[in-house]
């Protein structure tokens, strides 16, 4: 199977001088297409700064990631930003603009990647608003739904533009038990329906088994 992340040898640091610290340390991971992996571990032990890396958001410093078999050490912005058109950013807080209905914030993130007339991009938003339960809720502002609603919206406009990768930093976070499994569940569902890859950090050890795969981070090293 094709590696859709390959991580070897990185290394990341923040700060310079006599305050540089490094935070992770010799990272090796591989992906393959397809997979679901979670990523656990405690707080400030670099998952973070992993999956921003992972996601083509900050600059490798040291060592090989590759992501979709391209070499993102020395990647300039516009190859950052081109990678960053196939990969689904779904985190904690849902991030959906408030002055924009349900409909608005995906039909925008779809109007803002891809040469997509406004009705097509109108009716394929409504169209994933539907699959993930809220076809009623189109027309809602965020601030009118649910905590589990605006993280489904967060879900749908991810996956709009079926993603090869779709990246979850803590998405059950903010939710109830229930909701959480229903959010993951529905991303699952998804994922396996277009055939995209997940990585998601959770701290949530009651969504684990949705997991084809658990890796755990400790003080800045994986550890399987
Ligand atoms: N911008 C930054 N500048 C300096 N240090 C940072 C920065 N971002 C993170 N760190 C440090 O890097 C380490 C790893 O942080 P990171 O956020 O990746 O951990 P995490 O595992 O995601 O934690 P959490 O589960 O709490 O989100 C921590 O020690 C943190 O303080």
């Amino acid at each position: 199977m094709k590696s859709v992340i390959a991580i070897q040898n990185l290394n990341h640091y923040f700060g310079s001088g006599a305050l540089k610290k490094q935070v992770l340390f010799d990272i090796k991971l591989y992906i393959n297409s397809g997979e679901i992996v979670i990523m656990t571990g405690p707080s400030g032990s670099g998952k973070t700064t992993l999956l921003s890396l992972i996601g083509a958001l900050r600059s490798v410093q040291q060592g090989s990631l590759s992501i979709f078999n391209k070499e993102m050490n020395g990647a300039n912005e516009e190859q950052m930003v081109q990678t960053r058109r196939f990969i689904g950013y779904i985190f904690q807080a849902h991030n959906l603009l408030p002055f924009m209905t349900a409909r608005q914030n995906i039909q925008m993130s779809i109007e803002l990647h891809r040469h997509v007339n406004k009705e097509e991009a109108r009716t394929k938003s409504e169209a994933i608003l539907a699959e993930v339960g809220l076809g009623e809720r189109s027309n809602y502002y965020p601030e009118n739904l649910s905590g589990g609603q605006k993280q489904r919206v967060a879900i749908a406009r991810a996956l709009v533009s079926h993603p090869k990768l779709v990246l979850a930093d803590e998405p059950t976070a903010a939710l109830d038990k229930k909701t959480g499994r229903d959010v993951v569940n529905l991303m699952q569902r998804l994922a396996k329906e277009q055939g995209c890859t997940i990585l998601l950090v959770t701290h949530d050890n009651r969504i684990l088994d949705i997991a084809d795969r658990i890796v755990q981070m400790e003080d800045g090293r994986l550890i399987s």
